[in-house]
């Protein structure tokens, strides 16, 4: 081991998740790069290191850091380096200066025991020296918490987070109740907090710890896409997380209770426990359709009578169904308008629009993806919006949360229409936040297929409006694209109901490949989407979707796309490539944004480099392709639709994944020219009629599986879709 000490010049890079830095170290020898792991580091300090010199392959010659030390800077140009470095605001090198100049190397204990007296200094007012000498003593505070905390493995970023919170009280906090961590601080969970409380010595039984708990389960199942549990499943989940007794956990749901932590309902299918937030909201946005659902006594006949001049206007030509979906949602506040693929909804959709605008109206439309709204822009010439966007969702990448949005009921949206398609995907949260941004009088148009599968997020919100019976519903049930036309369609609406579907391969855009065996059914994909679809769809290799319903297993995301990528990018001396942690991305690697960020800033540019156009915001489900990994600047440029750029820092690199092959949750609103899905045996609660549909559905020109028959025709007759806990629907009806 070798000891090296000396200032921290110029941090190069650093990992705030797992303290990963690279810096220039300046020392009597000049300058060494060191790389290490520090839980926080500032340019200008003075670092007493341990460790050993290596040769790395890019970067040359090294110091890797093993143990590290602060020490306080001891001469006087030091002092004046550090205090300049811009540690403290308002101290810029030409002041610090000043400083050490007139206290020379008693600087840092006239900071902290006799602030006041540097203001002796021309340009420090006595306000000043009081904010620098607070700052400094911040600093020290902070800097302390942070070994504090790093003695019970806390990353250094969620350190900083914590220390923002608590302050000065962190220590209060951890000794007495760790728990309060997962509650107050995002980023921490009970286990990270339960860890804590071992350390600590907090006894396993303690009640801040079964408190915890039971809200820790209770969100668990709030992730999985319920509102509430009933109290046996959450006696029990809860008793064997904590390993308690039953028995015990159940008193204190009383005291919860009593708080107004959670509220206990006992209804028909047992006692419901709801972390009371989410009872809330579900109450209030039952409130809010309610208020919504204003009726205007307009004439029929006059309504038809300018609906028809509507359809001679513009050729459309409706059906009854149709009809009354437009004459609906003129006369009412609120209207849900549903049905499968092909029953005509965005065609209805374009009516309403032309006859509102006649009106004079004004109409606004969101959807909940990206691609979404795209293809709703495409279908209406109209501009639609996510629905984060919509509302002016103020937080970074998926900062949204309640309180995200600019538009809420202080501020709703100026708008007499607002249509969202793609309501199935709406989950509880965002169609709460809606709902306070729209002011009654306002129509709003609800549009989607209750049959895809639920919202990511919790609640099933489309389902229980439409089962909660006090909404106009217009359910579209002719299928217009006609039989042999177009097979999907009609494959996909005998899946709905659960009837069989011939396999004969007799189809133009339906096909099945049987094989039995993952890595068979593997070569078959690649074929098809090296060899045969591009052409028979006209649509280049990367626009074909490989849809597969598991993350995990033989024929999961992650392995296919590992695979894939081997055959469809492979390595080449050309292609820069990078890894992290599990992933490889490799320059041509065709990926996807998966959370929403919208802060990425985007550009489009000539060849020649200049820059035509630009703004803001990558969205969850979004596909590009990676044009360039810059191990210099530690930055990869994606290629999004319309030429879009995007260069992300490698810190940002986790929003990205692999995306030869998606799950078909991730594949809800999108939709691609040809889709292959493989298939074989999986979990029963997996492997249901949704999922098929929605798989079935994104295809717009062909459709093929690849795979097991009586796994396919399984998945039909399985409709037992993991029900969710919700009371959207009873809360509703409450209301009537
Ligand atoms: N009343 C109608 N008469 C004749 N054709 C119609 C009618 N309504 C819709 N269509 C046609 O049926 C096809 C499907 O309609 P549309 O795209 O509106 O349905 P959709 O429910 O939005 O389908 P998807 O969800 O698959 O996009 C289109 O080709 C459309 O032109």
């Amino acid at each position: 081991m070798d000891k090296i000490k000396g200032y921290v010049e110029h941090i190069v890079f650093r990992n705030d998740d797992n303290g990963y830095t690279v810096f220039h170290l300046n020392n009597d020898d000049g300058e060494v790069t060191c790389v290490g792991n520090f839980h926080f580091i500032e340019e200008g300090e003075l670092l007493e290191m341990e460790g050993e010199y290596t040769t790395h392959k890019l970067y040359g010659l090294q110091f890797s850091v093993k143990t590290s030390q602060v020490c306080e800077p001891e001469d006087l140009v030091s002092i004046e380096r550090y205090l300049g470095s811009g540690a403290i605001k308002g101290v810029g090198a030409a002041l610090a200066g000043r400083i050490v100049k007139k206290f020379k190397e008693d600087t840092f204990r006239i900071i902290e025991e006799e602030p006041e007296r540097l203001a002796e200094i021309k340009g420090i007012s006595e306000r000043k020296a009081r904010e620098i000498a607070v700052q400094a003593e911040e600093k020290k505070d902070m800097r302390q918490a942070m070994l504090y905390l790093q003695k019970y493995g806390i990353s250094a970023t969620l350190a900083a987070k914590i220390y923002q919170h608590y302050g000065r009280n962190i220590y209060r906090v951890i000794e007495e109740n760790p728990y309060r961590l997962a509650d107050d601080v995002a980023g921490v969970g009970f286990k990270t907090a339960d860890e804590i409380a071992a350390k600590v010595g907090i006894h396993t039984d303690s009640d801040y710890r079964i408190r915890s708990g039971i809200f820790y389960t209770l969100m668990q199942s709030i992730a999985e896409g319920h509102i509430y549990l009933l109290q046996d499943a959450l006696l029990w989940r809860a008793g064997r997380l904590l390993e308690v007794e039953i028995s015990h956990i159940e008193n204190y749901l009383m005291d919860l209770a009593m708080e107004r932590k959670i509220v206990v309902k006992e209804a028909e299918d047992g006692v419901r426990v709801y972390a009371s937030h989410f009872y809330y909201m579900e109450l209030q946005t039952a409130k809010m359709l309610h208020d919504l659902n204003v009726s205007q006594t307009v004439p029929e006949d006059l309504l038809l009578e300018r609906l028809e001049k509507i359809e001679d206007h513009t050729g459309l030509c409706l059906d009854e169904m149709q009809k009354k979906a437009v004459t609906e949602a003129v006369k009412r506040g609120i209207l849900v308008l549903t049905g499968g693929p092909g029953t005509g909804k965005t065609t209805t959709i374009n009516a309403m629009i032309r006859f509102f605008e006649s009106e004079g109206m004004t109409i606004l439309l969101a959807a909940p993806t990206g691609r979404a709204a795209k293809r709703m822009t495409e279908a209406t010439g109209y501009e639609a919006s996510t629905i984060h966007r919509l509302l002016e969702v103020s937080g970074g990448p998926e900062g949204e949360g309640e309180g995200g949005f600019q538009r809420n009921e202080e501020n709703p949206l100026d708008t007499d229409v607002l249509i969202i398609d793609e309501v199935s995907m709406v989950d509880l949260p965002l169609m709460n936040a809606l709902l306070k941004a729209v002011l009654p009088g306002t129509r709003l148009i609800l549009v989607g297929d209750q049959n895809q599968l639920p919202s990511v997020g919790p609640g099933s919100v489309l389902k229980d409006i439409i089962e909660s019976g006090c909404f106009p519903v217009v359910m579209l049930t002719k299928i217009f694209r006609q039989a042999g036309e177009s097979d999907i369609v009609v494959n996909a609406h005998k899946i709905n109901r659960g009837e069989p579907v011939v396999l004969d391969n007799q189809s133009r855009d339906f096909f099945f490949l049987k094989r039995q065996e993952a890595d068979v059914i593997i070569s078959v994909i690649l074929t098809l989407i090296q060899k045969k679809l591009p052409s028979y769809v006209e649509a280049d290799t990367y626009d074909i979707q490989v849809l597969t319903p598991m993350r995990k297993g033989l024929l999961g995301v992650e392995r296919l796309n590992k695979i894939l990528q081997q055959y469809l990018n492979p390595p080449a001396p050309e292609k820069q490539e990078r890894e992290w942690g599990e992933h490889l991305f490799r320059e041509g690697d065709k990926v996807m944004q998966i959370k929403n960020n919208y802060q990425l800033e985007w550009e489009i540019r000539t060849r020649y480099g200049l820059t035509i156009d630009k703004g803001q915001g990558i969205f969850n489900g979004d596909m590009g392709v990676i044009r360039e990994i810059n191990p210099y600047q530690e930055t990869i440029t994606v290629e999004y639709d319309e030429h879009r750029q995007v260069t992300y820092p490698y810190s940002l690199a986790d929003e990205l994944e692999l995306a030869y092959a998606i799950t078909v949750h991730k594949a809800q609103g999108s939709e691609y020219p040809a889709v292959v899905i493989p298939l074989l045996k999986g979990p029963r609660q997996l492997y249901h009629r949704n999922l098929l549909y929605t798989a079935v559905t994104r295809a717009k020109k062909c459709v093929t599986l690849v795979g097991s028959e009586a796994v396919f025709q399984e998945m039909i007759q399985n409709n037992q879709d993991q029900k969710r806990n919700t009371s959207l629907a009873e809360r509703i009806r409450e209301f009537q």
